[in-house]
């Protein structure tokens, strides 16, 4: 008999193809099946989950007596109840490195698109709106040889300071858990507490994971902290940034504007303030959604499963803990 798998949302098709070769695949698209009968059914005999941002807890983890490992289609894994996954032998993996250069590409692109207001002047023209002479009022900022900093200068931080450094020569700040001499080489990056990075930075990047220590990481006091002619970006999860606060900033001009990939909650709710400013740019969740990207990161996710489910050591574990199983 084959073993079970559970398949949750954005798993690559030509990947469900091989898996089928050697599971006993049941795919659960959309967050709707959670509690319903069919998908407690499958979690009650499947020996694997693979798939993006399922909310793995206690509660999950009781309903699945079989699991052996949950493999994440996703580099952050703040939807996993890491300890409690542990506790039980269960390994929990996830895709570093394969998305660094696509979700740079895109964070890039959200700073570029909230420092020359793309979104907001490609509305203007295609509005039938669009003046000859583009006022004042209408003008973007510079991105170029602006001082740029960036918070968690892990895979993506650097590869966003890679951008800055050679494509734009922008001066890099950073702050992290611990110094990266290499970005600071490579990149002639400067590490600094996160005051003062706030303090002299033109463009704030956010690209921490969501923990308890990163948690509403940017408040009010962080973002009255920022020049009042910068530009906040967040590429990392929407937990780590307080939205109230950051509505706030955006109106009364604590700061200029704002790009964000990621929200508190996802999908945000339509009537979300924030939606009601001109001055951020929104994005839902895009970061590493390219063809090739996605099909990479299914790839590598299909790979920790077939090895963890094969009780060998899957490449991109996370409770390191567990081996030797
Ligand atoms: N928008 C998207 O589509 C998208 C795509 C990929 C990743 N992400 C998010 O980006 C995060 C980072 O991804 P990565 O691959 O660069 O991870 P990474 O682990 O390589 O880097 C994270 C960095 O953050 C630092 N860090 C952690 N806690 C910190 C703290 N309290 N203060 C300062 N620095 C801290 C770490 O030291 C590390 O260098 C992921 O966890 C995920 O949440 C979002
Ligand atoms: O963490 C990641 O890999 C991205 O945010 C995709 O969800």
């Amino acid at each position: 008999m084959k073993p079970k798998i559970l398949v949750y949302m954005r798993v690559d098709d030509r990947v469900i193809k091989e898996l089928e070769k050697n599971y006993d695949l049941t795919s659960f698209q959309n967050h709707e099946y959670i509690g319903n009968r069919a998908f407690d059914q499958a979690l009650k005999e499947t020996d694997g989950i693979i798939g993006l941002a399922l909310k793995v807890n206690k509660e999950l983890l009781d309903l699945a007596p079989n699991l052996k490992i949950v493999s994440n289609v996703s580099v952050g894994y703040d939807n996993l109840d890491i300890k409690e996954l542990t506790k039980r032998k269960i390994m929990a993996t996830n895709t570093p490195g394969v998305l660094d250069d696509t979700t740079a590409d895109a964070i890039f692109g959200l700073l570029l698109s909230t420092a020359r207001r793309i979104p907001e002047l490609d509305h203007v023209v295609k509005a039938g709106k669009w003046d000859i002479s583009l006022q004042p009022d209408q003008y973007g900022v510079d991105v170029h040889h602006k001082t740029l900093g960036i918070i968690g200068m892990g895979n993506i931080g650097r590869a966003i300071a890679q951008r800055a450094h050679f494509g734009f020569g922008m001066d890099i700040l950073y702050h992290n858990r611990s110094r990266n001499i290499e970005v600071e080489q490579q990149y002639k990056a400067t590490y600094c507490e996160l005051d003062d990075l706030l303090n002299q930075s033109d463009f704030v990047c956010l690209m921490v994971p969501a923990t308890n220590d990163t948690y509403k990481m940017m408040s009010a006091a962080e973002f009255k902290k920022m020049k009042k002619t910068a530009i906040f970006i967040n590429g990392s999860r929407g937990k780590n940034v307080d939205e109230d606060a950051l509505y706030h900033a955006l109106k009364n001009g604590d700061i200029h504007a704002a790009g964000v990939d990621v929200f508190e909650q996802e999908p945000t709710n339509p009537n979300n303030p924030l939606l009601q400013l001109k001055n951020i740019v929104t994005l839902p969740h895009i970061g590493s959604s390219t063809t090739e990207c996605e099909f990479n990161m299914s790839k590598l996710a299909a790979k920790n499963l077939h090895a963890g489910l094969s009780r060998k050591k899957a490449p991109s574990l996370i409770n390191e803990e567990l081996w030797p199983i």
